[in-house]
């Protein structure tokens, strides 16, 4: 009976509440004055009641010295200890025994497995305990039930102080940490995973991962599981060195570093991705290489900018142009500037580039004319390492160098279908694909087209795209040739004079109404590069301070005249070739270096390298004699 009121009183019961109950129904069952139960503090040699009850009540909070107390035997002794009567007597140090008019004892050890002292449990009364069998018998089994509890919780502790220190290190790693169970679904994760999702986590929770990515990464994470499962148990952790690319809010994409492991011990068995965001890093490298191109093609660039400085002209077609430039430069629109050739296109693009909220970054120029059909795409979206022969490097394109600037597409009627096609593409959705990527991407890039042709006739003739065409034409701007400019050609031989001049540190009276009137009256097929040209060359003959123009003007109005072959070249006498021979000498050299080389210009087997000067000066001096490679 007595065994079955303690045991129906604390089955209930586990923890704090166990040892309470036990201790009262102890108490009231055996009819002692008291009964408690203790853990043993190893370190300060006390014992802590963890329920003790005295009377009628639980005293809260007691704690004594074993030193001295019958507690301090049974401790050594690791048995039970019977004292039946006069235990103040016996135990004459300990404070409290007089104090709650204790006469007798018994207690037992509460041992572990390895019959080290957990506590005990004990029994004091104010009247003598006769020793009786049953007691005994019921104490023991109840010091081991209390026995039982005390070591369930240690281990609870001990459980949840791991649980808290791996929780500590889940949480501090820098690494996003995700668990995904069997069917992928997020069941924990980490800080780091929530600040790079950008959310609580709570809303990761129960999602599907393989939703989370990309479509590409979603099969391809798929193959990567079902080959996880084919390792041997204990190696099935896998390095995902491409990575994969998450989707995140607001359509952001996030490229990361990724580790998977099959976690099979658990049941059912769960996955641990951890995941490194390298979008910082993928976007430096990617700024380093576009900064590294971008160095490249503005030292390139240099020498031919050298010579553009603002538009001069006051007339009112160059008026008319100005005031459309300033009207469609801070739009974002694209332009398409018509023109002869040498009328400044390039220029007013400058011009346009100049003024728009892009100038801050780069206006690139692609000659549409001067880049070899073979290289063109590559030139205008660039190449994955190993895409064709030669492509030993990754290389940016044109476009890619242009993102969030200007993209000048110099003669772009001279763009083959092909080209047009794939230029439709990123004028349309933005994006492009690299030679030999199957990855899109995407740039935003401000047009400006420019054409010495008329690209109506060149639609009928199917060698352009209407598409494209009104694609390119949403803002005309029309440059007016020379021979309509009036007295800009006064301005124009004016600067062009002084420029020059100073240059070949050479003095010069202004230019006489003369040389202007000569100016004026010539018909300037080349326009405003053929001026240019002509007070150049008259700048090298200039005598005593005056220009002598004639011998500059070019003798027909059409390709400069062929030199008089048969005129012989006396040494003796020193005669001299015309600016116009040497001109045509030039010609006729680069022609021939060009038709060696099959119109390669840079390269090994290039043009340039065959004439010993760099491939941008051979490209300048192409286009200042109008040199074009026959269709
Ligand atoms: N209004 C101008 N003021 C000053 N210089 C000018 C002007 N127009 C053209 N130039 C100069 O004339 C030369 C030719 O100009 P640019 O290269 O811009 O012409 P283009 O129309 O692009 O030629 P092409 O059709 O051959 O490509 C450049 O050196 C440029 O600086």
């Amino acid at each position: 009976m007595l065994l079955r009121t303690i045991s129906d009183g604390t089955a209930a019961e586990t923890g704090s509440g166990f040892f309470r109950a036990l201790v009262k129904n102890l108490s009231i069952a055996l009819r002692t004055h008291g009964a408690w139960v203790t853990e043993y503090l190893e370190k300060t040699h006390r014992l802590r009641s963890l329920a003790f009850w005295l009377g009628d009540r639980y005293v809260e909070d007691y704690e004594y010295a074993v030193q001295g107390t019958p507690c301090e035997k049974l401790l050594r002794d690791k048995t039970y200890l019977h004292i039946p009567e006069r235990v103040v007597e016996l135990f004459p140090e300990d404070p409290d025994l007089p104090v709650i008019g204790a006469v007798s004892y018994i207690g037992f050890p509460l041992l572990d497995p390895d019959n080290r002292v957990l506590g005990n449990l004990a029994i004091v009364d104010t009247r003598p305990i006769p020793a009786s069998l049953r007691s005994l018998s019921l104490f023991r089994i109840f010091a081991a039930r209390a026995t039982a509890e005390l070591l369930r919780l240690r281990a609870e502790a001990k459980a949840r102080l791991r649980e808290a220190k791996l929780r500590g290190v889940f949480d501090g790693a820098l690494d996003a940490i995700i668990e995904l169970d069997q069917a992928f679904a997020v069941t924990m994760v980490n800080s780091a995973a929530r600040k790079l999702f950008s959310n609580d986590g709570n809303e990761l929770l129960g999602t599907s991962f393989t939703a989370l990515l990309v479509p590409p990464d979603r099969e391809r994470l798929e193959r990567i599981v079902a080959d996880l499962h084919t390792k041997p148990p204990g190696s099935r952790s896998v390095w995902i060195p491409e990575g994969l690319t998450a989707l995140c809010r607001q359509g952001h994409t996030l490229r990361t570093e990724a580790t998977l492991s099959l976690i099979d011990s658990g049941d059912p068995p769960s996955y641990v991705l951890i995941l490194r965001d390298i979008n910082e890093r993928v976007e430096a490298e990617q700024a380093i290489a576009r900064l590294r191109a971008e160095t490249t093609y503005l030292r390139d660039e240099l020498h031919l900018l050298s010579g553009h400085g603002d538009i001069i002209g006051t007339s009112r077609p160059v008026r008319e142009a100005l005031h459309l430039v300033s009207e469609v430069a801070p739009t974002d629109s694209t332009v398409l500037l018509y023109g002869e050739t040498g009328t400044g296109k390039e220029l007013f693009a400058r011009a346009i580039h100049a003024a728009s909220k892009r100038r801050s970054r780069s206006m690139i120029t692609v000659n549409c004319a001067a880049i070899p059909e073979a290289l063109m795409e590559s030139e205008f979206f660039g190449h994955e390492k190993g895409a064709f022969t030669g492509a030993t490097q990754q290389r940016e394109g044109r476009f890619s160098l242009a993102d969030k600037g200007t993209i000048f597409l110099d003669e772009i009627g001279e763009l083959n279908l092909e080209m047009q096609a794939k230029l439709l593409r990123v004028l349309q959705e933005g994006e492009f694909s690299p030679v030999g990527s199957s990855r899109t991407r995407t740039v935003d890039v401000r047009v400006i087209a420019a054409t010495n042709r008329d690209l109506l006739d060149r639609i009928e003739q199917g060698a352009f795209r209407r598409d494209l065409y009104y694609r390119l034409s949403v803002f005309p701007i029309t440059i007016p040739p020379l021979r309509e400019r009036g007295t800009d050609i006064d301005l124009l031989a004016n600067s062009f004079a002084a420029s020059f001049a100073a240059r070949m540190g050479k003095r010069l009276a202004p230019l006489s109404s003369d040389v202007l009137q000569r100016l004026r009256a010539y018909e300037w097929p080349g326009n405003v590069r053929e001026l240019q040209n002509v007070i150049e060359r008259a700048i090298i003959t200039a005598q005593h301070g005056r220009l002598i123009i004639d011998q500059a003007l070019p003798q027909t109005t059409g390709a400069p005249s062929q030199p008089d072959r048969t005129t012989p070249q006396d040494d003796t006498t020193g005669s001299v070739m015309t600016i116009a021979q040497l001109q045509q000498l030039e010609r006729d050299n680069l022609l021939q270096a060009l038709h060696r080389c099959h119109w390669k210009i840079a390269g090994e087997h290039g043009a340039a390298r065959l004439l010993g000067i760099p491939p941008s000066t051979l490209q300048s001096r192409l286009k200042a004699l109008r040199i074009r490679r026959p269709h």
